[in-house]
């Protein structure tokens, strides 16, 4: 069966610098796939790749699923960026990207109006966030760190997302937001969203993840199960410098 999100032989430059060569990976329905690597690897350009944010200058990114019209398939790189989330792919950049003067009720309304969803949406992402219920009228820049990142969150889950890309979500986070966060990652897994998610916190990734794709360079190196890298967690070392 073919994934629900299918990245091939991609190749990124930023001028004429090349960061991505030939990256490969496929996300499944209802996993968690983390990716991993150090520090400018590559891993945020190539969620903003599947975001059509960064072009390409070849390779495919495609969608797969019988929402994709007849064929049932959609080659991401071909649509314009505000077209991507439409497709049901939220995105929560690394630093939020909140709009700060306008209230909590407005960033979310972004997000409902993005695919046309409605209250019933905006009440089960409230249910997630409940503390976000009682700020609906406060202006977003005023939340705490961990106040906006869950308001992130919630504005690209008012897409009734199938997939969500998270950059490093809990990063300068405090430890019970962090531990709110994850427990969110979870909470969607449950309900069938697929997540690629950057993170660098090796715990986090163990708790979290279903596999692990490595980064080094551009290159994709290595994709592990998770209990294969418990089992022998020396991918961590190598590509992480971590454990
Ligand atoms: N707008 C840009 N212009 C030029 N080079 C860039 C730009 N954005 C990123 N790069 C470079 O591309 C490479 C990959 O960066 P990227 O942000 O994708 O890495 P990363 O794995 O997400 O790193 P980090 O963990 O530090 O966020 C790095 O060498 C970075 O310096």
């Amino acid at each position: 069966m073919s994934a629900l999100l299918n990245v091939s032989g991609l190749d990124c430059f930023y001028g004429e610098v090349q960061v991505l060569h030939g990256l490969e990976l496929a996300l499944h329905k209802g996993e968690v796939l983390c990716l991993m690597g150090r520090n400018g690897a590559g891993k945020t350009t190539t969620l903003k790749a599947i975001m059509g944010l960064v072009r390409p200058r070849s390779g495919s990114i495609v969608m797969n699923g019988p929402e994709n019209g007849p064929s049932g398939s959609t080659e991401l790189t071909e649509l314009a960026a505000h077209e991507v989330p439409k497709r049901g792919i939220g995105y929560v950049p690394q630093g939020r990207r909140l709009f700060a003067e306008m209230t909590v009720r407005e960033n979310l309304e972004i997000g409902l109006n993005t695919r046309r969803k409605g209250t019933d949406t905006l009440e089960s992402v409230l249910d997630l966030f409940p503390l976000l219920r009682e700020r609906l009228k406060q202006q977003s820049g005023t939340l705490s760190g961990g106040e906006q990142q869950m308001l992130a969150m919630a504005r690209a889950l008012c897409l009734e997302p199938q997939i969500l890309l998270l950059d490093e979500p809990t990063e300068g986070l405090m430890p019970s937001m962090i531990q709110k966060i994850r427990e969110t990652v979870l909470a969607l897994r449950h309900r069938g969203v697929s997540t690629i998610l950057v993170e660098q916190r090796a715990e986090a990734v163990l708790a979290l993840a279903d596999r692990v794709t490595f980064i080094e360079n551009g290159h994709s190196r290595e994709t592990v199960a998770i209990a294969e890298l418990k089992a022998d967690p020396s991918a961590l070392r190598r590509y992480v410098g971590i454990g």
